[in-house]
């Protein structure tokens, strides 16, 4: 290309991506401020292509699960000594053919998990200006209220608006996170505290279940006290509105999760998550009182491949706005995520290479996020 011409290309590059934020800063301010305005119908900027569309052809089966159920993990067994070997050969069943499974008699109070939803509910029911004190593009701040999946980059928009908060170290994010609703600061916390020690009982016996002796386990020697301390905690509360249009867009586009595990709490009366598996969609109905706990890509990356971290999306409907909870748990932010060296051998050699948070984000906010191709950006010969 000549100099001249490459000039003009690249002005119009220049030209495309300026429009492109200004579109997105067009509509920063989120769904449910749209909703509230009263739209009958969904704007370009949410609907997809077809192809990403949720009613696209082979999709439709999702109307049936064809009788498949997520697997379901009592807690309350795998903590019992005389059932848990039991426990832990589900538990690594669902983790290799689903990344997913729901955890019920977890053991949480009802009170703590109802007054957190009734918190989260609250907060997305304040006027738009007292949400807006909490916006910020920082993808580190200790709170951060947004719209979309990574709002500064996508192309097309989804239909959900957050409200995330940093959980570590609670004292000193805990001054930041929103004063009103009244009852949020109070409720999060607690659900916090006790979501991490859940979690951490959940990924004991995930150590135990991948065959790590926990001494040589870097994740429980180094390990589990830093994790207790340290650990990364992030609660993402999300909001999405009832949508005119619901077969033109998606509450959340295909994705994994970054961490090693998520605790979500689905909407107990209205559906909506999806999970891939087999090459359908499948839909999660909610257990009451459960959570859907699934396999991130640093558990992936730590497994050396067996426990999968799977595509999972978001549909919305017409009818009923759906709020749900998802805490996402890791390693502290700047330790270093590998395979545990007892899952390489001759036969399973490393899949993965050295990854961190940091480069996690840098990734998310360079390149629009599609499926996993941050995982697939940390695969040895993929
Ligand atoms: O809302 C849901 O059911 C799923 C949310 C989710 O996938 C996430 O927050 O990463
Ligand atoms: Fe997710």
């Amino acid at each position: 290309m000549s100099p001249a011409l490459s000039y003009a290309a690249a002005e119009t590059k220049k030209e495309k991506e300026e429009q492109k934020r200004e579109i997105n800063r067009r509509y920063q301010k989120g769904v449910k401020h749209l909703c509230e305005n009263g739209i009958t119908k969904v704007p370009t900027k949410y609907i997809l292509p077809v192809s990403d569309r949720p009613t696209n052809v082979g999709d439709h089966q999702n109307a049936d699960n064809h009788g498949l159920k997520l697997p379901v993990i009592d807690f309350a067994l795998l903590m019992q000594a005389s059932s848990r070997s039991h426990v832990l050969q589900s538990l690594t069943k669902a983790c290799e053919e689903y990344g997913f499974f729901q955890l019920v008699n977890h053991g949480i109070e009802r009170d703590v998990i109802l007054d957190m939803i009734e918190a989260s509910r609250s907060f997305f029911n304040l006027s738009f200006e007292e949400r807006a004190k909490y916006m910020s593009a920082d993808v580190r701040a200790p709170v951060r209220c947004g719209t979309s999946f990574n709002q500064n980059i996508d192309g097309v928009f989804c239909w959900r608006d957050f409200l995330k908060l940093n959980c570590h170290p609670l004292s000193d994010v805990l001054p930041f996170w929103p004063s009103s609703p009244l009852n949020l600061r109070e409720a999060a916390v607690k659900y916090s505290e006790q979501v991490k020690f859940l979690y951490l009982m959940v990924m004991e016996a995930i150590v135990e279940s991948l065959g790590l002796t926990k001494t040589a386990s870097e994740i429980s020697a180094s390990g589990l006290r830093e994790m207790v301390e340290d650990g990364s905690q992030l609660m993402v509360v999300n909001c999405y509105p009832a949508c005119p249009e619901p077969d033109l867009t998606l509450g959340m586009p295909p994705h994994s999760d970054y961490g090693l595990l998520t605790l979500l709490l689905q909407d107990e009366q209205v559906k909506g998550l999806q999970i891939q598996h087999g090459g359908r969609w499948l839909t999660i109905d909610p257990i009451p009182n459960s959570f859907v706990v699934n396999v991130g890509d640093h558990l992936e990356i730590f497994s050396n491949g067996r426990y999968k971290s799977v595509l999972h999306r978001v549909v919305v409907n017409s009818v009923k706005s759906r709020i749900s909870v998802a805490s996402l748990h890791s390693r502290p932010l700047n330790s270093v995520i590998r395979p545990s060296p007892e899952l390489i051998n001759e036969a399973n050699p490393r899949r993965y290479m050295d990854t961190d948070f940091a480069t996690f984000l840098d990734y998310m906010n360079s390149c629009e996020h599609k499926r996993k191709n941050f995982l697939d950006s940390r695969k040895l010969n993929p």
